[in-house]
């Protein structure tokens, strides 16, 4: 078994009283892209920032390509991580050319990265630009360069889409699944849900420090048993009238049904030939979130 690429085991960060993130454990393996979600404060920075090692975990043990990110040695492996933070800021009174050259000398990445990223984000136009100038999605396409700078093994994304319009953010997620096919491990921040949950292996959501689900959507979605919708055209009468159908709560033309009986409805809906079209629609993350924001209870243990 290869090794994770970050091992947290029962860790807990606490400012004072405050327990900002209270007994997490996750193993990300390489290729693996995590969603962390949770509402403001929730601790998804705080658990970023014990990844990079800017904050030092208060009890549990942690590993970042195998080594304790408060090491000396890990400074090394730091050239391997790519971070995007929340509220990005950059040196004004510089280019965006500038900017990124900068980054790029610090992490000792060959200068040729820096046009190519430029181009990747969609700023060559403007990279002569002073950073002032720019508009907030522009400075935020400078941000996921700069992360991206050096093809990290590690991406660490605090709302990546945040300003960005909505090609800008297609882009970004196409950038995500290309680094993911290179085997980059990435940990992905966001309130924007619609357009993430295609993107990600598992989810993470956190609630008061403490994990409330962990695991792949489809896994989220059977522990929460929320049911499937099938939206039907073509067989109103008939999803009034035949028992088979009328046993699943209907909504004009559809069914709310359980998926262990979804095959069971849908090869009843077909056997009409009346029937038009079928949509199945299962539980978004959106209501996933929702749902186990509101039943979720806290999970301890490896994840
Ligand atoms: N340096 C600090 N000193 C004291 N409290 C802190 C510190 N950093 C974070 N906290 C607190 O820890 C908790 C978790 O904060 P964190 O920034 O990790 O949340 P978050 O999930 O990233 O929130 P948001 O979605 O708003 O960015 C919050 O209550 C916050 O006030």
């Amino acid at each position: 078994m290869t090794a994770s690429i970050v091992s947290m085991t029962n860790v807990s960060k606490y400012f004072q009283q405050l327990k900002a993130l209270n007994n997490v454990s996750l193993q990300l393996a390489e290729g693996e892209v995590l969603g962390l979600f949770g509402h403001n404060g929730a601790g998804k920075t705080t658990m970023m920032k014990l990844i990079l090692g800017i904050e030092k975990a208060t009890t549990g043990e942690l590993a970042i390509f195998g080594r304790d990110p408060q090491s000396k040695q890990a400074w090394q492996d730091r050239r391997h991580i790519g971070y995007l933070p929340e509220n990005v800021s950059f040196y004004d009174h510089l280019t965006g050319v500038e900017v990124l050259s900068y980054f790029a000398k610090l992490k000792s990445v060959p200068r040729r990265q820096v046009a190519e990223l430029l181009e990747l984000v969609g700023l060559t136009h403007a990279m002569q630009r002073k950073v002032k100038t720019y508009s907030k999605g522009m400075r935020q396409r400078l941000g996921l360069a700069q992360a991206f700078l050096g093809e990290p093994k590690l991406l660490l994304l605090d709302e990546p889409t945040v300003g960005l319009d909505p090609t800008a953010t297609q882009e970004f997620y196409h950038s995500v699944d290309r680094l993911k096919q290179r085997g980059a491990s990435i940990i992905l921040c966001s309130h924007a849900l619609p357009g993430v949950e295609q993107h990600i292996g598992r989810a993470m959501i956190l609630s008061g420090g403490q994990v409330i689900a962990m695991g792949s959507l489809a896994q989220l979605r059977a522990q929460a048993s929320l049911p499937v919708v099938i939206h039907t055209l073509g067989i109103t009468e008939q999803l009034n009238s035949d028992p088979l159908l009328t046993c699943y709560k209907s909504c004009k033309d559809s069914l709310h049904v359980q998926e262990n009986e979804k095959m069971a409805a849908l090869k009843q809906i077909m056997s009409y030939d009346s029937v038009v079209d079928v949509r199945v629609e299962t539980a978004s993350l959106e209501q996933l979130y929702q749902y186990y924001l509101a039943n979720g209870t806290p999970i301890q243990g490896t994840a």
